[in-house]
């Protein structure tokens, strides 16, 4: 079992990674206090359902004493609504959820971030639980930010909002398809590019054991990457600083998702291609080598993941939308850039017309 502490100014919690979390979940929650006489609400997607993941955790959260009611959403990011969180909302109430009552969000990303804004948001802030079932979710199920997208763009709306713990069984791996494997490596790539050169190159050597879901590789994948993700967030909750590091190749995979029409592209492949378009920008710019941005990208291609931008997403739209992005002030584009593997910073005001000639260079072929 390996444990990682996150200390913010609201809560401190602890993230716990190990195989058969779920079978013993009941014993945990009443480890962290969680009430027995309140009703709680499990929300999940049709896809973790479907294997047989809810159940055990049912089964568990029974034997233990809690009465639980299952919330199931569509699978996959255009659940990631108002509308989707307003019947999860409703659900909580007619459940008889109070203000004692805990959410267990189970499943990747998007049962998190969405669980996590119900539980913001239901008698104005409730306890929530992660319990991460994809590797992305390493990332997603720490730090507090919780949101649904506007078909115009991710995460508008959103707070941020710390679980009460994160209780990662690796076990849910097993079943989760290639694709999204290949998805979850992109943001622990990131994680060793932003901030640990060793944890970069330690993914390059163990890339084949990674994928095939070697129990030792992945368990220690995720401690790395959990480490850095909790550090960075114990250090800048509200993202007023350093966490933005945590968004590079986001400013423009957040645009390729939402003009692709969410669903299209994962999460992890839209975020491969802002990296890529990142490494360039940040070489076309004079921070970086190209060697550099080379090896960022070949690490990217070996995982399987995209790393060119779509011949029919147009470099103005795509643009229009990066002025938008969280981190811009005024609708000035700002990226996440490199100095070398291992060291990333923000950079604002980036000149468009290098923007549009990086997006040019790094089109797929026609
Ligand atoms: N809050 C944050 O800090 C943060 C960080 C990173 C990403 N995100 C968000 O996370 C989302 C992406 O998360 P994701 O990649 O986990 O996507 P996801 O939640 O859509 O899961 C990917 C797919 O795998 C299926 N699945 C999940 N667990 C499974 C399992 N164990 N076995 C079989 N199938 C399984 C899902 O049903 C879905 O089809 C995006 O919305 C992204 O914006 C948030
Ligand atoms: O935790 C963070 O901070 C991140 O930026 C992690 C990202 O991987 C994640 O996709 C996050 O949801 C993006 O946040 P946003 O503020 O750009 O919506
Ligand atoms: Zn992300």
């Amino acid at each position: 079992m390996i444990r990682e502490r996150v200390s913010t100014s609201t809560r401190a919690y602890d993230i716990v990674i190990g195989a058969d979390i779920l079978q013993t979940l009941g014993e945990l929650l009443r480890g962290c206090e969680v009430s027995v006489s309140s009703r709680h609400l499990l929300i999940t997607d049709e896809n973790v359902q479907a294997t047989g993941l809810a159940d055990i955790a049912l089964e568990a959260l029974t034997a233990s004493g809690y009465q639980t009611t299952v919330h199931t959403i569509p699978a996959g990011e255009a659940s990631k609504t108002l509308a989707h969180a307003e019947t999860a909302l409703r659900a909580a109430y007619q459940a008889g959820l109070d203000r004692r009552s805990v959410i267990l969000a189970l499943g990747g990303g998007v049962v998190g971030d969405l669980a996590g804004f119900v539980a913001a948001t239901y008698m104005r802030g409730i306890d929530f639980v992660q319990l991460p079932t994809t590797l992305l979710a390493h990332d997603s199920a720490v730090g507090g930010k919780v949101a649904v997208n506007l078909p115009e763009a991710k995460n508008v709306i959103g707070a941020f909002h710390q679980p009460l713990c994160v209780l990662y069984d690796t076990q849910t791996l097993r079943s989760l398809p290639l694709r999204e494997m290949r998805s979850g490596l992109a943001e622990a790539i990131k994680h060793g590019v932003i901030r640990d050169a060793a944890l970069f190159r330690w993914i390059g050597h163990s890339l084949d054991a990674l994928l095939e879901r070697d129990d030792a590789a992945l368990a220690e994948l995720l401690a790395r990457s959990c480490r850095i993700k909790a550090a960075i967030v114990s250090a800048d909750e509200r993202e007023t600083g350093e966490r933005a590091l945590l968004n590079f190749g986001h400013t423009l995979g957040h645009a390729v998702e939402s003009l692709a029409r969410y669903g299209t592209f994962t999460h992890g492949d839209a975020v491969a291609i802002g990296m890529a378009a990142a490494a360039d920008l940040s070489v076309a710019l004079g921070l970086m080598a190209r060697t550099d941005a080379d090896e960022i990208i070949a690490l990217l291609s070996r995982a399987g993941l995209p790393v060119r931008i779509p011949r029919d997403l147009p470099a103005g739209e795509l643009i229009a939308a990066m002025r938008q992005d969280k981190k811009a002030v005024g609708g000035s584009l700002t990226f996440v850039l490199c100095r070398e593997i291992g060291q990333a910073e923000v950079v604002r005001r980036v000149d468009e017309a290098v923007i549009c000639q990086v997006i040019e260079d790094r089109r797929e072929p026609s």
